[in-house]
């Protein structure tokens, strides 16, 4: 694929010079960590014939017979430019914005087109599903140049219908614009990644680029009616002509109006534009009936005939990590693992077991290392509120010092038990476990590893709970 950039052929583009080849663009730009300018000589050795940088650039860092872009918005211009280059995307892209339920909605989203004969796809945390060898890197939201591919290679390859996570990150720094999105769903705000926003402000400022620049004319928007940030959201796309639907037990168009959870499932009693409907979802925690209806107002934005979705929706499945039942230990306590990681999640996964907790309910978690350091004692406090026993272990502690960031955590619940190695807590907790007792392992659901330093160990929480399981029932049988 060829694409003319300031009169010059380009045969690919990146905003990293380590991956630069004869003949690409390559965009210098400032980050975090690095200046992307330093690194244009390199590029240039590497074979790049324009280079794109924010105005005001030195000129005199480029030869004069190589094309240079400046640009006000760098980030915002490669990603067009990005999309200019691969051309193809699913005919209908549903994006999600929120601070928890992204996964969720995307992968129900993906499973109610299947459930309706689409070829369709979800991106996100959990990778690309189903997956494909131009499937980008590990973030939620990928580098816009890694999206573009994919989008063009879903689209080549028949695949039609894309559900995408959109990351505060990703719509902070543009990795998003460009994309031809169709319907956009917003899940919530609660206090997380705001070591990068800053503010709360700024943290819903972002998330709400998707509606207020992303979503083109004729877009749709589902929004949760039963949010603090409802009307300044739903003011927004009322502003630019977008066409909306609500969702939630104040949702004019998606009315849940009962709920009841039982083990491993839900029913709920729902009104669907103006008509009344009974379903049974086979997924656990009552938080899922939100995620749920949002999945089912993207699906509904297409057009598609409501009680077809309706029977779609009754076809999701629990989704890796979310809420997952790994099993029961010897004496009959309940153990489950769970991605909260943010306060507002915990609060939701504790709220919801405690109706299926007889006896006591116990959290096994953690906080990330070089990740907001002022949600850990919100986490501490939450769980010492929810939870009858707590215990804080670590969880990707990256480069910081991984006691500091328990004690961070236990200053706000000083009663938890500490046990920083999260495998000898999860054999604690389990052992600990009596009849009617239910375990939540928090933060990491469906991750296979702990990043300690720059270093990632194999780990997967619900490995590591069914052997702690296995072993309690050999125990036993001794
Ligand atoms: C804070 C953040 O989001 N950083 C992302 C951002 O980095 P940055 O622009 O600040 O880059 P930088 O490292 O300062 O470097 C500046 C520029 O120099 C370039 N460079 C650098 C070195 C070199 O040798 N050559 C070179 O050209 C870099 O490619 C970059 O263009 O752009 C990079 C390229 O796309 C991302 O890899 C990087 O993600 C880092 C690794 C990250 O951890 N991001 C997380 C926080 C993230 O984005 N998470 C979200 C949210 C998840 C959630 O909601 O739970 C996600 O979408 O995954
Ligand atoms: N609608 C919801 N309201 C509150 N909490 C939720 C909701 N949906 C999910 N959660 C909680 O958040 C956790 C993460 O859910 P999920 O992975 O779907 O969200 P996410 O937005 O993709 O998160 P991330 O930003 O980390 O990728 C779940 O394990 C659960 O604890
Ligand atoms: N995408 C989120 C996931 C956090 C999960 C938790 N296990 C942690 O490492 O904090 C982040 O990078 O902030
Ligand atoms: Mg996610």
């Amino acid at each position: 694929m060829n694409h003319e950039v300031a009169d010059r052929e380009i045969r690919g583009l990146t905003a990293d010079s380590r991956r630069v080849e004869p003949g690409w663009l390559f965009a210098a730009i400032p980050g975090q960590r690095a200046d992307g300018r330093a690194y244009i000589g390199e590029a240039l050795q590497k074979g790049a014939v324009a280079v794109l940088a924010p105005t005001g650039t030195d000129r005199g860092l480029v030869p004069p017979e190589t094309p240079m872009i400046l640009d006000d918005n760098p980030r915002r211009r490669l990603a067009l430019s990005a999309a200019d280059f691969y051309r193809h995307q699913p005919r209908y892209i549903a994006a999600v914005t929120g601070t928890n339920g992204k996964t969720s909605v995307v992968t129900f989203v993906r499973q109610m087109w299947e459930a309706l004969g689409q070829k369709a796809t979800s991106l996100g945390t959990l990778g690309l599903i189903p997956p494909r060898p131009q499937a980008p890197d590990a973030l939620t939201t990928p580098d816009p140049v890694d999206l573009m591919r994919c989008l063009a290679d879903l689209a080549e390859n028949g695949f039609d219908h894309l559900a995408l996570e959109a990351s505060s990150h990703g719509l902070d720094q543009y990795r998003l614009d460009g994309v031809r999105i169709s319907a956009a769903a917003f899940t919530n705000l609660s206090r997380d990644h705001l070591d990068y926003h800053t503010s709360m402000e700024a943290y819903l400022e972002a998330k709400a680029r998707l509606f207020e620049e992303l979503l083109p004319e004729g877009g749709s928007a589902v929004l949760n009616a039963d949010i603090p940030e409802f009307e300044a959201l739903r003011s927004k796309t009322v502003a630019r002509g977008l066409s909306s639907l609500t969702y939630g037990r104040g949702g004019r168009d998606l009315r849940l109006l009962e709920m009841s959870p039982g083990g491993d499932s839900l029913t709920l009693d729902l009104e669907v534009l103006g008509h009344r409907h009974r379903l049974a979802l086979e997924v656990a925690g009552t938080f899922q009936a939100m995620n749920a209806l949002a999945a089912l107002g993207l699906v509904l934005a297409e057009g598609v005939d409501p009680l077809k979705a309706l029977e779609a929706l009754q076809q999701i499945r629990a989704v890796p990590g979310r809420i997952e039942s790994v099993g029961e230990t010897p004496s009959g306590g309940k153990v489950f693992v769970d991605y909260a990681h943010t306060s507002g999640a915990l609060e939701t996964v504790l709220r919801a077991l405690r109706p299926h907790t007889a006896n006591r309910l116990h959290v096994l978690f953690g906080c990330g290392g070089d990740r907001d350091r002022g949600k850990r004692p919100m986490m501490g406090q939450v769980c010492a509120e929810l939870a009858d026993v707590v215990i804080v272990t670590d969880d990707n502690p990256r480069t910081e010092d991984p006691a500091a960031i328990r004690a961070e955590i236990l200053q706000a619940v000083p009663t938890a038990r500490e046990i920083g190695d999260r495998r000898q807590a999860i054999y604690k907790a389990t052992a600990d476990l009596q009849a009617g007792d239910v375990l939540v392992i928090a933060g990491k659901g469906h991750e296979s590893g702990q990043i300690v330093a720059d270093r990632v160990l194999p780990f997967d929480d619900r490995e590591v709970a069914r052997a702690a399981i296995r072993d309690l029932a050999r125990e036993g049988s001794r």
